[in-house]
């Protein structure tokens, strides 16, 4: 029987989106997962998502890798699913659902999405990096060659090197573009490459480079190989609260396989 997808992207993070309301997708099916996420021989995308009834909000969110596996959140993937439920009816303007991470608030307006993100308490400062679990686990330093570097072959050997093995982290590399603006290159766990923009890496990012005294601003524009995004947030005892991701979460096809 085909299957109905939906593409859709958020800054160049694409994620193949399925309506599992009626719980016919095999969540299991880990190379099927694969495959459908495969650019050459299936649809091609960084992810695949699933959208789920439930009980008392307004939908789940099931992400899985594009290696078929189930994985953390995924904060561009949280964005296009709030722009997935509002195409299917589910939602109006605002959106409550459940992820992998907890609950997560959310808006739209037009395509442009605000996204709540997890509260983040524990920050790891190290000689050359910030490690920190904004929902998924990133590791952030600072790269002035950011334009001209094998980013592949430098993020796979952090990710799988000491100390995150085989678990592994999704890994950003970070250039200052001014006070309130950094430039943003991310390696992701499950892909095993660079995409366009990782959700949850610009959010820790924005928040190491405060953490770090890198920027004084609550409002941070990240540039990323696929566009732009902003994080904002405010800081309570060292803690970071009410973090937003915002941008945009656009549909670009659909389709049957
Ligand atoms: N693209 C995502 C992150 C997805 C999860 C990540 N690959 C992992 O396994 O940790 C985002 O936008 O946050």
């Amino acid at each position: 029987m085909l299957q109905t997808f939906y593409k859709y992207q958020g800054t160049g993070n694409d994620f193949v989106m399925i309506d599992n309301r009626q719980q016919k997708f095999d969540k299991n099916n880990t190379k099927h997962i694969a495959f459908l996420c495969d650019r050459r021989f299936g649809i091609g995308a960084d992810g695949l998502i699933l959208l789920e009834n439930h009980d008392d909000l307004d939908f789940k969110m099931v992400y899985y890798n594009a290696d078929g596996n189930e994985s953390s959140m995924c904060g561009n993937g949280g964005r296009c699913i709030v722009a997935f439920a509002k195409h299917l009816g589910v939602i109006k303007n605002n959106a409550v659902f459940e992820a992998i991470d907890g609950l997560h608030q959310a808006t739209i307006d037009e395509n442009m999405v605000k996204l709540q993100m997890l509260d983040v308490s524990t920050i790891e400062k190290h000689e050359n990096h910030v490690f920190l679990n904004t929902g998924s686990p990133h590791h952030v330093q600072f790269e002035d060659a950011i334009d001209d570097f094998d980013i592949r072959a430098k993020g796979s050997k952090i990710r799988f090197g000491e100390p995150y093995n085989k678990a592994g982290s999704n890994v950003n590399f970070v250039k200052r573009v001014s006070d309130s603006t950094f430039r943003v290159r991310t390696y992701e766990r499950g892909v095993e490459d660079e995409t366009l923009s990782c959700g949850t890496g610009v959010t820790a990012v924005a928040i190491a480079m405060h953490y770090l005294g890198e920027t004084k601003n609550n409002i941070v524009n990240l540039n990323v190989e696929g566009g732009q995004l902003q994080v904002s947030f405010e800081v309570e005892n060292n803690e970071y609260k009410n973090v937003l991701l915002i941008g945009h979460a656009t549909f670009v096809f659909k389709g049957e396989i």
